[in-house]
């Protein structure tokens, strides 16, 4: 679905992407693992177009987007959820999800807020509250919703953990895993949680210093300690 090769990006002058190559199946959860500054997110804005420059082969559904403008690159298939959680605060989680509808509604037909509902039953509850009365895990969850409701095909997710209580954790977890295993969206996953990470997909890549340096399949990767203390700094 999703086949990056020899990618390498910069800002300005500073080189931040080292021939990265990464490859995403239908409906498949990849993680991309690695520390603050690893150039995760580098790696998401480079799928969106939002880098400065990119160098290198981005095809998604056979097509290839590296040319193409962020809008277009929605209109595709591709949902984005960045670190900072973009949602209207001023407005209720239901109008919030309205928006992101009509949004896409010319492409195709998004989901009915039932539908959204039925996938995000904590959303169902709050759905009259302000975003601003939302905690940092709940945000996130709506951040998400707002991606979903127009049926992409495959969603990048850039450390929905960072920053969120460990209650909510659990909840988000199963939020995603919905995501792969009923609606049939493919996820990548940028992280530096390895378990909540591993749990929800099946094939890992670890990138250090904007270089994939180790793939593999999670369940390998579970067990590779020294590959955690090495890349992370953690003892899993
Ligand atoms: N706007 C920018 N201008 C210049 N360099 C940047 C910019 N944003 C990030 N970088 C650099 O690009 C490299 C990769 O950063 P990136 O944000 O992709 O990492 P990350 O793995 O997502 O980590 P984090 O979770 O801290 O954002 C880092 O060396 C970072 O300092």
């Amino acid at each position: 679905m999703l086949r990056i090769e020899k990618l390498n990006s910069y800002y300005g002058t500073s080189h931040v992407l080292h021939n990265l190559s990464i490859m995403i199946k239908e409906g498949q959860g990849v993680a991309l693992i690695g520390r603050n500054g690893a150039g995760k997110s580098s790696t998401m804005k480079s799928i969106m177009g939002l880098m400065p420059r990119v160098d290198g082969d981005i095809t998604f559904a056979e097509n290839p987007i590296n040319k193409e403008k962020t809008h277009k690159r929605v209109r595709m298939g591709i949902g984005y959820v960045p670190e900072d959680r973009r949602i209207y605060k001023d407005l209720t989680v239901e109008e919030n999800i309205t928006i992101a509808a009509n949004a896409i509604k010319k492409v195709r037909k998004p989901l009915e807020l039932n539908e959204v509902w039925e996938n995000f039953p904590l959303l169902k509850d709050l759905r009259k509250r302000k975003g601003s009365e939302l905690s940092g895990g709940e945000q996130q969850i709506l951040s998400i919703a707002r991606s979903v409701v127009g049926r992409p095909k495959l969603i990048l997710l850039d450390e929905p953990t960072e920053g969120i209580a460990p209650i909510i954790v659990q909840n988000l977890k199963e939020v995603i895993k919905n995501m792969i295993d009923q609606m049939e969206v493919a996820v990548l996953l940028a992280e530096q949680n390895i378990k909540f990470t591993i749990d929800l997909t099946d094939y890992v890549y670890v990138i250090d210093n904007g270089q994939i340096v180790y793939s593999g399949s999670s369940e390998e990767f579970k067990n590779r300690e020294d590959l955690h203390h090495k890349f992370l700094g953690v003892s899993s």
